[in-house]
C-alpha cells in the first residue's frame, strides 16, 4: 500500500530524509517515531505528494508520486500537525463543506459526514461552532474529514500532540478501528508509549534515517541485548546467588531486599536453565520474572540521541 525507495530530501546542506525505504500492507498501523526535527513530517509530505523529493521513489496502492499524484492524493487522508478551522461554521456544515470539496454530492454527503462523527464518536458535537471545540474534539473533527474520501491510506502527523491523557486514549482507540478497517495507516508522534499498543510495526527516524523498522515485539527484543531477571527463592539467597553466579551464561548478580537480579551475558535468550538449576538444588522458587521493557526505553536503547 506504502512503499519509498530511497526516498531522499534536502534543504541546502541538511538532509531532512535520508534514504528511506518503507513497505507497508493492508491494516499496518505503522507508529513513526523520532524527536523534533528528525524527518517524520517532510516523509509524510512526500508521501502524500505535497513535497517533491530530491532523490528516490514512492508509491501508494502501486502509484507513483511522480506519475499518479491527482489518484494518490485521493487515495490518501493526510492530517497535519496543525490545521486551522473556520470561524462561524457548525460541526457538520464544516465537514460538508470538505465533503463536497470532494465532490462527495446529493443526499449521501449528509450520510457520509454523519457516519464519520460517528466514528470518531462527535456526533453529540455536530450542530456546535468549530471554533469553540476543545483541542482533542478538534482532532477528531480533523481526522474525520479526512475519512470523508474513504480514503484507503491515511498520514497522521502528531494527531495525539497536545491532547489529555483521556482524549490520547480515545485517538488511541480510533486509530486501532482503522487498523481494523484495513486502512494503512502512519501515525507520527515523539511521544513513544502512546503508540506501542495500537502499532503493528515501529519506524524510529533520527536525523533523517530510519534507524529501526519492525513489529513492535521485535524493536523490544534488539533493544534489549542483555536480559535483566528478578529471581527470588524462599531462602538462602545468598547461596543461591552464588550458585547462580557460577554459571556459564550469567553476567552479573546483585541482591535487592532479598530479590537476586540476574543480568544474562549479551544475546542469551534463553533463560529456563535458571529454575531448573535452582529447583534441583533444592531451592524454592518464589519468584521468576524478566525486566520489562516499554518502547521509551527501546528507544533510548536503539538511538544515539542525534538530533538535528
Ligand atoms: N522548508 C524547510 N526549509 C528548511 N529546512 C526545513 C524545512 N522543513 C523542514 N526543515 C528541516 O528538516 C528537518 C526535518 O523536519 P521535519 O519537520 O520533517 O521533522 P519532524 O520529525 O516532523 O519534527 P517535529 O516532531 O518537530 O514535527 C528539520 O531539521 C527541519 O528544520
Amino acid at each position: 500500500m506504502i512503499e519509498t525507495r530511497n526516498l531522499t530530501k534536502r534543504y541546502g546542506d541538511l538532509i531532512a530524509v535520508n534514504n528511506i525505504n518503507l513497505n507497508l500492507g493492508e491494516g499496518d498501523v505503522f507508529g513513526f517515531i523520532g524527536p523534533n526535527g528528525s524527518g517524520k513530517t517532510t516523509t509524510m509530505r512526500m508521501i502524500a505528494t505535497l513535497l517533491s523529493p530530491d532523490y528516490g521513489e514512492a508509491y501508494v496502492c502501486g502509484k507513483s508520486i511522480y506519475t499518479h499524484p491527482e489518484e494518490i492524493r485521493r487515495l490518501v487522508g493526510f492530517m497535519p500537525d496543525f490545521f486551522g478551522v473556520y470561524d462561524d461554521m457548525t460541526v457538520l456544515e464544516y465537514l460538508e463543506f470538505f465533503a463536497s470539496a470532494y465532490r462527495i454530492k446529493g443526499p449521501q454527503r449528509r450520510k457520509v459526514c454523519e457516519e464519520k462523527l460517528e466514528l470518531v464518536d462527535m456526533t453529540f458535537k455536530r450542530d456546535a461552532m468549530v471554533n469553540q471545540l476543545s483541542r482533542g474534539q478538534t482532532q477528531r473533527i480533523g481526522l474525520a474529514r479526512v475519512l470523508l474520501h474513504e480514503p484507503q491510506v491515511l498520514l497522521l502527523d502528531e494527531p495525539a500532540s497536545g491532547l489529555d491523557p483521556r482524549a490520547r486514549i480515545e485517538i488511541r482507540n480510533l486509530l486501532k478501528r482503522l487498523g481494523e478497517l484495513k486502512k494503512t495507516v502512519i501515525v507520527s508522534s515523539h511521544i513513544l508509549p502512546e503508540l506501542a499498543d495500537v502499532c503493528t510495526r515501529v519506524g524510529m527516524i533520527e536525523k533523517g534515517n530510519l534507524i529501526v523498522d519492525d513489529n513492535v515485539d521485535e524493536v523490544m527484543k534488539k533493544a534489549r541485548q542483555r536480559i535483566l531477571l528478578y529471581v527470588g527463592v524462599s531462602e538462602n539467597t545468598e547461596k543461591a546467588a552464588a550458585l547462580l553466579e557460577s554459571h556459564d551464561l550469567v553476567s552479573n548478580i546483585e541482591i535487592q531486599k532479598n530479590v537476586m537480579l540476574v543480568t544474562l551475558k549479551n544475546d542469551v535468550k534463553d533463560y529456563t536453565f535458571i529454575p531448573s538449576l535452582l529447583i534441583n538444588e533444592g531451592f524454592q522458587l518464589n519468584l521468576f520474572r524478566e525486566e520489562e521493557i516499554n518502547l521509551e526505553t527501546a528507544f533510548m536503547e536503539l538511538t544515539k540521541g542525534l538530533v538535528q
